[in-house]
């Protein structure tokens, strides 16, 4: 199954380093934080209006599958960023939603 279609689940574990490393390969824009414990990609935007708008377009999308990102905004630029509070860390379901994000939204 393509990852955007698997399920969000509960209890999902924190994935090992070289595992989440090689699952980002497949996820074109997204990169690990320099913290290592999210994911993110920023995306670069016509204007403050279209900015605002994928901010919403992730907002319901996250509220729909209740995992939730972080997200910022400003003229020409928004950025997102997973992680699973729950697991202090990088899961699945941050992945799905990066896959989730990445048919929704344009490069
Ligand atoms: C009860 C509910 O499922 C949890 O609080 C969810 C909601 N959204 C969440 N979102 C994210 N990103 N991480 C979580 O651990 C999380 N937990």
């Amino acid at each position: 199954m393509t990852l955007a279609r698997q399920p969000i689940t509960q209890g999902a574990h924190r994935l090992e380093p070289e595992t989440l490393a090689a699952r980002l390969a497949e996820l074109p824009g997204w990169t690990l934080t320099p913290d290592g414990d999210a994911i993110r990609r920023t995306w670069r935007l016509r204007d403050f209006r279209q900015a605002a708008a994928l901010a919403n377009v992730v907002a319901w999308q996250a509220e729909a599958a209740n995992h939730h990102p972080d997200i910022a905004f400003g003229w020409g630029h928004a950025s997102v960023a997973f992680t699973t509070h729950s697991a202090k860390g990088v899961t699945l379901n941050d992945l799905i939603m990066a896959a989730r994000l990445n048919l929704a939204l344009p490069d």
